[in-house]
């Protein structure tokens, strides 16, 4: 029997960040061109596409860095540059912000910016990276008395004298123009056959736990499927945790930290019963679904039980191409995913705000989807009209996430440990006769994300 436990506190950050869109849907019948007037940044198309996947036979993969194309106009009239017969670096004072050209970058800085990012040692300290300067005290209307560049630092010197350095290549790295063309999450896209094609390697147990080479070969192919496997597990719940806590916090949440479950509908939820489950993600009913769900199973007695895996962000992407304004509408609705439970002494209700896809706001990058039919709750955050839409955007997404050349279907074994990217990739199963147990847990994203960055993985 699980426990029961209180869930922590639900993070807002994710849908705090599209606060602002809010007032818009409440108010709006939610015409397309009342989606355009969202701001400039959304005009844009999100980006989904970003690394091809690997032909037949490749073994590792790699991660090439996205080609920027960064259209630089004509220069404008007075540029000032690093040495006459050079053009790679040229800069222009204009009244409310510094121009800077520099390695086929049009970069335009706000003279508050320029200062708060100051890492001088007395703005910024470099043993912990964090700021100094308190950015209150800066003049809103501050504006350099001078500006200097040579072949690698812009030199400004402030009114009181204070001078900022700036390294040219630190600034194309942080400026708004050389972050809009990155995308955060380098990926792989896949329906079932370019994942077969793929090949992607299980890792061994021992090499996952014992070797960075391991542990990095893991987390870049979870980072580029959404998926990855570990093998050669010792089939039980403590040997899972040690994994689970190689790569990650665990999660503690109403399911516990790490659960069991059987389908002896110990908690009121169809995942512990034998039928079967469609496509969805887990804990669409938190404010922050979990980031990653690993599954084991422990034992099966009996027939059926294969697992489904569907690419999310795959489907999505065919959303796009086919009909961009109901990717923008499910990226911009917002719904209610609800847990209510009230079995034996286990009650819980969970409420979860947020659209089936989410995406970055600064890059329209997609990050989330959140797809559960059993659990999405009652929709009430739209009128009529723009929920008849919303239905129409969901079948899209819904069709596409049905194609069987999509589906991947597994059936797991003790010993094969499959991290899921619940972000991202959505889980089904078939169903099943017999004793069948799985054990598992939910991670944090931001400490797999962690681990991933500090084995020197983009993530
Ligand atoms: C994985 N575990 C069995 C612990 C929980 C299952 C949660 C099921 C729930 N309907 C959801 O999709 O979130
Ligand atoms: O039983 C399974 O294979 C998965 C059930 C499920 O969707 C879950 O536990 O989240
Ligand atoms: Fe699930």
């Amino acid at each position: 029997m699980e426990s029961c436990g209180g869930q922590r506190d639900p993070d807002f950050r994710a849908f705090a960040s599209r606060a602002r869109l809010k007032p818009r849907f409440a108010f709006s019948p939610g015409s397309a061109s009342s989606w355009s007037q969202l701001g400039m940044w959304y005009r844009r198309l999100p980006r989904l596409f970003v690394v091809p996947h690997r032909p037949t036979g490749s073994t590792s993969p790699r991660v090439p860095w996205l080609p920027r194309d960064r259209a630089v106009p004509a220069a404008t009239t007075c540029w000032h540059h690093t040495a006459p017969e050079s053009l790679k670096c040229a800069w222009q004072l204009h009244g409310d912000h510094l121009e800077l050209r520099y390695a086929n970058t049009l970069m335009r800085f706000d003279f508050v910016w320029l200062r708060d990012h100051c890492r001088s040692a007395s703005c910024y300290n470099t043993k912990t990276n964090q700021r100094s300067l308190d950015t209150a005290s800066v003049d809103l209307g501050i504006k350099p008395k001078a500006v200097r560049v040579d072949e690698t630092t812009l030199f400004l010197t402030w009114p009181d004298g204070h001078v900022t350095r700036y390294g040219l290549e630190w600034l194309v790295k942080n400026s708004y123009e050389g972050q809009k063309q990155q995308v955060m999450h380098p990926r792989i896209l896949w329906n079932a056959e370019i994942y077969r094609q793929a090949q992607v390697p299980s890792v061994d147990c021992q090499s996952f736990l014992e070797t960075d080479e391991g542990l990095k070969e893991f987390l870049q192919n979870f980072l580029l499927y959404g998926i990855a496997f570990v093998e050669n597990v010792t089939p039980t719940k403590e040997d899972t945790e040690i994994l689970a806590e190689r790569i990650s916090l665990i999660r503690e949440t109403i399911y516990g930290r790490m659960w069991y479950f059987t389908s002896d509908f110990s908690r009121g939820d169809t995942a512990y019963t034998k039928l079967a489950l469609d496509r969805h993600t887990d804990t669409t009913y938190f404010q922050e679904p979990c980031g990653i769900q690993v599954f084991h199973c422990l034992k099966h007695e009996g027939t059926g039980g294969r697992t489904l895996l569907v690419d999310g962000f795959y489907a999505a992407e065919q959303v796009l191409r086919q009909a961009p304004d109901q990717f923008e509408l499910l990226s911009k609705v917002p719904l209610k995913h609800e847990y209510v439970e009230n079995v034996g002494d286990c009650h819980n209700h969970m409420i979860g705000v947020g659209p089936v896809l989410n995406v970055y706001p600064w890059n329209n990058e997609l990050y989330l989807i959140r797809y559960n039919n059993y659990d999405r709750a009652v929709i009430n955050t739209v009128p009529y009209d723009v929920v008849h839409r919303w239905y129409a955007a969901h079948r899209t997404l819904t069709a596409e996430l049905r194609r069987p050349e999509n589906e991947l279907w597994v059936k797991l074994k003790p010993g094969k440990a499959l991290f899921i990217d619940n972000w991202r990739v959505l889980h089904g199963r078939e169903a099943f006769t017999g004793y069948r147990q799985l054990c598992g847990c939910y991670l944090t994203r931001d400490d797999v994300l962690n681990t991933a960055r500090l084995l020197g993985l983009q993530a």
